[in-house]
């Protein structure tokens, strides 16, 4: 039975470490190109067992967990089977385990409490001497939900946690700079990363959702493209800024927590210090990113009860979270540790599998000095022990951090500048000429888009034409048709009025001698028109030769009625010359116009 345990002797004496040593900002260039250059070392892991919340009280949970002061031992105990604890088959053991802090912020009467000051004077001053000296730091807090990150990070009002402590201080050393050669400049950026998504929190939010791309360059490393890098001057302004950040930060209620982080909230502190020496003419500048990490909870939706959009959001949060674990093992792994001594090859680090871990890439496992700090609930046996069981893991990754410093003199600084003022200026025509080509594509492209208009419509003026040409025609064609059918027609009584005359002529009937004489007037050849066969024109011939003259006044005339006839004829091949090439005409129309209007075209076929 582990209620109402006691812990008397289990915990350690007041956490609070002594304060730095480091005096003021003043970097000595001697010492600093030294052994401190490049350390090696192992990221620290602390752990925090936070207070009984409501829920716990209420039901009036044990405290599952022991923290030894002397020893930093952090021991787990198996709980008494109970509804949340009672899987069949499963064996609950009591775990120790050693971290370089075990922080027992569960009873505040206890003599071993520790503060939120506590943790903050433990290792997050340290932490800010490494900043103080050149090195990027990262402070990142692990847990189930409701464990206690978001307090330890940042807390609340009345108990700020180590993100505002870590900034206080910062201004504070900063202020208190005694050296008047040595200048200040910070900027912070926050970010989350929801649903692998990054969020800058330092801009409002908008619906839908701004994302940020992630860049990684040789000289940057992994960043965030766009992301609002704010230059800070007091204490006052970064709160300012981390009050904006928490309130955009994406957060709902859960039954485990009634203001559950659904992202991963990064902060980033860039502190550069720049000392100039007045003898050597020389500039010192050292550059420190302190990133501080408050994760999301991993979770289980059994626990969270969560539906719908929480879940999905806790899936995410999980995998991420799994990422991280594997990205862990991966760094963890032995064969890394001790490169040359083991066969087994390294294992690949999936840093790229998920946004966080990507992002954190250096601080895990590069040029940095690195801290978890893995917060635990009093209550819950298996999320607590899987906790562990990851800040175990993470106590074996080694880092390798650099001092990040740079040392020029004022003529190499004046030529830096220059160089960039160079370079902003080739940027800058680069962009103007840029912007003047967009500008120059976009005229472009209304021209083209005015041309294309102005040939649409030409294209419809044309067809308008088209259509009303065709209408015409075929108006003048069905005009013309009973015409043509009527020319046609007497063409060819004409034809035929004609070959009787002819014949007539040619065969003409001999009245016997007694009979009445021909009435020459009677016969109307006028009209009449024909062509002369050969024969009859050889009877002819024959007839005059003999000097006989025709007793028929016909032929007297027959010249005169060829003549007519020929003309007739000639006429009608005018005419039948004309209907055809009104034919061709008409014909060539309707094939170029007639494409969907054939059923209005009459036009039949010429014969
Ligand atoms: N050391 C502590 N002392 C007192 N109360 C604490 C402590 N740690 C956490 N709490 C309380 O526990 C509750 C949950 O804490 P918190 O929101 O920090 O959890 P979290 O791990 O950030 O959760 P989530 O992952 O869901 O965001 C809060 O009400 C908080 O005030």
């Amino acid at each position: 039975m582990y209620r109402g345990l006691s812990h008397d002797n289990h915990h350690f004496e007041s956490s609070a470490s002594a304060p730095s040593m480091r005096a003021s900002g003043y970097i000595d260039p001697a010492t600093s190109m030294g052994d401190a250059q490049d350390e090696a070392g192992n990221i620290k892991v602390v752990v925090r067992c936070r207070a009984f919340v409501q829920r716990e009280k209420d039901r009036n949970a044990d405290c599952l967990i022991r923290m030894d002061p002397d020893t930093q031992m952090t021991t787990l105990f198996p709980p008494v089977p109970d509804s949340r604890h009672n899987a069949r088959g499963k064996i609950y053991e009591e775990k120790s385990f050693t971290f370089d802090k075990s922080f027992w912020s569960h009873d505040t009467h206890d003599e071993h409490y520790a503060t939120q000051e506590a943790v903050y004077h433990s290792f997050g001053e340290e932490f800010l001497d490494h900043n103080f000296d050149g090195y990027h730091t990262c402070i990142f807090a692990y847990g189930q939900t409701g464990s206690g990150k978001s307090y330890t990070m940042m807390g609340t009002p009345d108990n700020p946690g180590l993100i505002p402590r870590t900034c206080e201080a910062l201004f504070s050393r900063i202020e208190d700079e005694p050296s008047p050669n040595t200048t200040y400049n910070v900027h912070v950026s926050y970010f989350e990363v929801y649903n692998e998504h990054v969020r800058d929190l330092l801009v409002p939010r908008t619906d839908p959702p701004y994302y940020l791309k992630i860049r990684e360059s040789t000289t940057d490393g992994v960043y965030v493209q766009g992301l609002t890098d704010q230059p800070v001057r007091s204490y006052k302004d970064v709160t300012r800024l981390m009050r904006m950040g928490d309130v955009n930060r994406t957060t709902a209620a859960t039954k485990m927590n009634d203001t559950s982080s659904r992202s991963h909230a990064v902060f980033t502190i860039m502190l550069k210090q720049i000392q100039h020496d007045l003898l050597s003419d020389e500039t010192i500048e050292r550059c420190a990113r302190m990133r501080l990490v408050d994760l999301a909870g991993s979770e289980r939706p059994k626990s969270t009860e969560a539906t719908g959009a929480r879940l999905a959001e806790g899936g995410k949060i999980n995998k991420s979270l799994s990422t991280l674990g594997r990205v862990i093992a991966a760094l963890a792994d032995p064969a890394r540790q001790t490169p040359g001594r083991s066969r087994k090859p390294k294992e690949v680090v999936p840093y790229r599998d998920s946004v966080l871990t990507w992002l954190l890439k250096d601080s895990l496992g590069g040029n940095s000095k690195t801290a978890m700090v893995a917060c635990i609930s009093p209550t819950d046996y298996d999320e607590t022990l899987s906790t562990l069981r990851y800040a175990d893991q993470a106590k074996r990754i080694r880092t390798r951090a650099t001092v990040n410093q740079d040392a020029i003199t004022t003529a190499e600084r004046d030529a830096q500048i220059s160089a960039m003022a160079e370079q902003i200026r080739l940027l800058q025509t680069s962009m103007t000429a840029a912007s003047v080509r967009r500008r120059e594509e976009a005229t472009e492209l209304e021209d083209y888009q005015k041309q294309v208009e102005k040939m649409q419509r030409l294209m419809e003026e044309t067809k308008m034409v088209s259509e009303s040409k065709i209408r015409g025609l075929t108006a003048e064609v069905e005009e013309l048709a009973p015409e043509c059918l009527r020319l046609r027609d007497e063409n060819e009584a004409l034809r035929r009025h004609l070959a009787l005359v002819v014949g007539e002529l040619r065969n003409p009937i001999r009245l016997p001698e007694m009979a009445k004489p021909f009435d020459l007037e009677s016969l109307d050849l006028d009209s009449e028109a024909g062509s002369l066969s050969e024969k009859d024109d050889e009877r002819s011939g024959e007839d005059e030769m003999e000097g006989k003259k025709s007793p028929h006044p016909a032929i007297v005339d027959e010249d005169e009625t060829e003549e007519s006839a020929i003309d007739v004829q000639e006429e009608a091949r005018r005419l039948l010359d004309e209907l055809g090439t009104l034919r061709i005409k008409m014909k060539d129309d309707y094939g170029r116009f007639s494409a969907g209007t054939e059923a209005k075209t009459p036009l039949r076929e010429g014969r």
